[in-house]
């Protein structure tokens, strides 16, 4: 056997040790970032299996992720063998299925049961509604699911629900709605993701017996993460680990980055009361990350109104100074990130001990094209890469089909996206006409006056899908990419669909749509047309026609990378995870923060949510970390300039390795000039694209902030005004003599950019525009 508990000492401190070898009741490590907790948590099983003799099989280790799951049964292996595998190690949602499977059949759930995915639980849904008469358009059936997946996260039944109606109609049908779904699920033998958790609470209460089986099994149960567990997790936990005698969490209130999902970081607070006995143990020494990086990242979190005080040391002191780029917009941005990486990969790092984070998985597009252009070798993490992304493909097949109407895999793919109510059947009798007549899906649908079976709503249905198509390929004659995409954007109805949806994930994928048309409009702009030199005279692709090619070769290079990558990942999905080199990118007021912690909905508690994902990705860096910016963004399909994210602004000056005086950065040309005079650092770009380029980064709200309102701090990268002597300013009304009134949304140099109603974002010359 590989491990000898005796040596424990010499792996862990002796804080961690304490927390490894506790026995005899309930444990919480409470402890910042890269402080050991989820190695504490590998030698405690180790430990427990070699020292105490406890079989590998009576131990439960809950992770957050599938992926943690996997390296902690690997090095588990490492220490103790094989067995190792007899441990059951993996997250909440697949220990629920695990469970279901055995001994579902107690609360009549089949073992065989299939697990429904976002698709399939729409479908379901649909069908109930149409069932209970209910009009999808009245009521829509995504934001029923997103309460019903609300309420088992909360461990809500239908009839909890029923007790609180609301008033609204959707709030008035929800309860029924969910009780029926579940009702169809069930003869369906098919669970969702909500009901891996849901159910199998259900299945613990519902018969003890089986509830005693587990809690005899399961000697020790280990949470990692526990900070983000939601209510039915931690309920889950209560009823596995009874008293608690053999439970052991770990977490760090600071990392707690799943709130909007439900997950409540009080679980975490309240477990001393709710266990009582519990044994705290805290950890201060980070082993993962230098000096300079910790200080940014306390310095940092520290501006979070309510949090425990808990601050980390580390016997790497100093380290490199953290790296400021300045971007002139995304696309410099992509490339400066780029540049860097590639010198370290030559300096000989392992491209796997790198990695980049951004807030949005739509700001992945830009980098990876930088990426594959500069040929580093690249994965995107959890979440798909980009162009594979379901509504972005749902996009593109509308394009493909408004130059090519036949492509029948295409008209399937949207035939019903968004939801049009043309039914399974419906497109079956479609299918087997077009087959039939030995034409595609479009043209058959064109004609479905003549499909039999198909009664004159079905067939107005698909005949209006038909008419879609044609439209589309009116808007795509010009061979346009941008006009083409923008116009299936909306004539499809799928902007309108994710719109009316509203939950947050119908705004990530909308965003990816509408960065989507932005690509495409880009691409009308750079493209240049092959010119064939044997025929100089012949008629090139249309720019429309060479972008989808485009599109359908990126899958296709993706897959040749093998061997060691860098990690492109959201915040989100780098939680617990560690790199050598973190570049975190877009550090802009309205990215990261994200705008929907900014806006109307934002409040205090989203900002500091915000904020702890700052911490999360900063504590991810080992010994470099790389912070970047744009001036001027586009993203999601407009063009924006972005104040600089006040996280930025709360990172002391010293930690960039400026002192006072100018410091010029060899590689960029961006200088970064602080004023000590002034109290005011500038960054100038040092670049020469005629542009004014101080831009100033105001710290003046270092003094003191009153303790309660810590939001009205700002770290400002501020464009200065423009030399037009206009007094315009972000935010201000302008009116032009022939887009209106708009508002201002961006200065740069004598250039305004302005949205107008109607219009969209417009760049014009000050001297255009008169002040309102
Ligand atoms: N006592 C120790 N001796 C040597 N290395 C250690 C020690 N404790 C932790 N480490 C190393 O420090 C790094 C961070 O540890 P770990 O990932 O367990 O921290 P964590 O508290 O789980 O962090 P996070 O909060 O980010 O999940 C790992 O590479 C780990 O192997
Ligand atoms: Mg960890």
């Amino acid at each position: 056997m590989a491990f000898d508990p005796s040596k424990l000492p010499s792996l862990l401190n002796p804080e961690q040790l304490r927390a490894a070898t506790h026995t005899g009741g309930p444990l919480l490590v409470l402890a910042g970032a890269g402080s050991g907790k989820t190695r504490v948590i590998t030698y405690r099983i180790a430990n427990l299996v070699i020292a105490h003799g406890i079989e590998p099989w009576r131990i439960l280790a809950v992770t957050f992720t599938n992926k943690a799951a996997g390296e902690m049964k690997e090095r588990l292996e490492k220490l103790l063998g094989p067995t190792a595998h007899e441990a059951w190690i993996s997250t909440f949602h697949a220990t629920g299925a695990r469970i279901l499977r055995r001994d579902g059949a107690a609360i009549g759930i089949p073992s065989g049961f299939v697990i429904y995915d976002d698709s399939d639980q729409l479908a379901e849904m649909k069908r109930v509604m149409k069932s209970m008469g209910v009009d999808p358009k009245l009521v829509d059936p995504r934001k029923v699911l997103h309460r019903i997946d609300d309420a088992k996260n909360h461990g809500r039944s239908p009839d909890d629900l029923a007790k609180r109606p609301g008033y609204d109609e959707l709030s008035r049908l929800t309860p029924e709605l969910y009780r029926r779904y579940q009702k169809s699920l069930a003869a369906a033998g098919a669970v969702d993701f909500g009901d891996l958790l849901s159910r199998l609470v259900e299945l613990f209460e519902k018969a003890p017996d089986v509830l005693q089986k587990y809690r005899n099994r399961f000697r020790h149960v280990l949470v990692d993460e526990f900070q983000d567990t939601n209510r039915v997790q931690y309920r889950l936990l209560q009823m596995l680990a009874g008293d608690g005698r053999g439970l052991c969490v770990v977490g760090d209130d600071d990392q707690a980055i799943y709130r909007w999902r439900g997950a409540d970081v009080t679980n975490l607070l309240s477990f001393p009361q709710d266990f009582a006995g519990a044994e705290v143990v805290k950890l201060e020494q980070n082993y993962r990350s230098t000096q300079t990086i910790l200080d940014a990242a306390h310095a940092v979190i520290a501006h979070n109104p309510t949090r425990m005080d808990k601050r980390l040391w580390t016997e790497e002191s100093g380290g490199a100074p953290l790296e400021l780029v300045v971007a002139r917009d995304e696309r410099d941005e992509a490339q400066q990130v780029a540049d860097r990486v590639r010198a370290a990969l030559r300096d000989g790092v392992d491209a796997a001990e790198v990695a980049v984070f951004y807030r949005t998985n739509a700001q992945s597009r830009v980098i990876e094209e930088a990426f594959r252009l500069g040929r580093i070798p690249y994965a995107v993490v959890r979440g798909r890469s980009f162009y594979d992304r379901a509504e972005v493909k749902d996009l593109a097949s509308y394009l493909r089909l408004a130059v090519n109407p036949l492509s029948s895999a295409d008209a399937l793919r949207v035939i019903n996206k968004p939801a049009r109510g043309i039914g399974d059947t419906t497109v079956g009798r479609i299918e087997a006409a077009a087959e039939e007549w030995g034409v595609g899906i479009v043209d058959a649908c064109r004609q479905s006056a003549q499909i039999p079976g198909l009664n004159a709503s079905a067939q107005g249905k698909a005949r209006s899908f038909a008419q879609l198509v044609g439209k589309l390929a009116l808007e795509a004659a010009n061979g346009s990419a941008g006009a083409a995409a923008e116009a299936a954007l909306k004539l499809s109805g799928l902007e309108d669909a994710y719109l009316a949806e509203g939950s947050d994930e119908a705004v990530d994928r909308l965003d990816n749509l509408r960065e989507l048309v932005g690509a495409a409009k880009e691409w009308d702009q750079t493209w240049t047309p092959p010119i064939d030199p044997d025929e100089p005279e012949a008629e090139g692709p249309t720019p429309l026609a060479a972008f989808l090619e485009q599109l359908a070769l990126l899958g296709d290079a993706d897959e040749k990378i093998a061997g060691p990558k860098v990690a492109l990942m959201t915040l989100h999905a780098s939680k617990g995870l560690e790199f050598e080199r973190v570049f975190l990118t877009g550090m802009e007021e309205t990215v990261f923060p994200h705008s929907r912690a900014l806006g109307d909905e934002g409040g205090i508690e989203e900002v500091a949510e915000e904020r702890r994902l700052c911490y999360v990705g900063f504590t991810r860096a080992k010994r470099r970390l790389v912070l970047s910016l744009a001036r001027s963004r586009v993203l999601f399909g407009n063009l924006r300039f972005n104040e600089a994210s006040r996280f930025l602004g709360e990172v002391p000056r010293e930690l960039f390795g400026i002192k006072g005086a100018a410091k010029p950065s060899r590689q960029t040309g961006v200088h970064v000039v602080y004023d000590d005079a002034r109290g005011e650092p500038e960054i100038d770009l040092g670049d020469d694209d005629g542009f004014e380029d101080r831009y100033q980064v105001d710290y003046s709200f270092d003094q003191r902030p009153a303790p309660r309102q810590p939001e009205i701090r700002r770290a400002v990268v501020r464009a200065p005004a423009p030399d037009t002597g206009a007094p315009f300013r972000i935010g201000m009304p302008a009116r032009h003599p022939s887009f209106g009134v708009g508002m201002v949304e961006g200065i740069d140099g004598d250039k305004v950019a302005v949205r107008f109603p109607g219009v969209g974002v417009k760049r014009v010359v000050a001297r255009f525009l008169q002040a309102v």
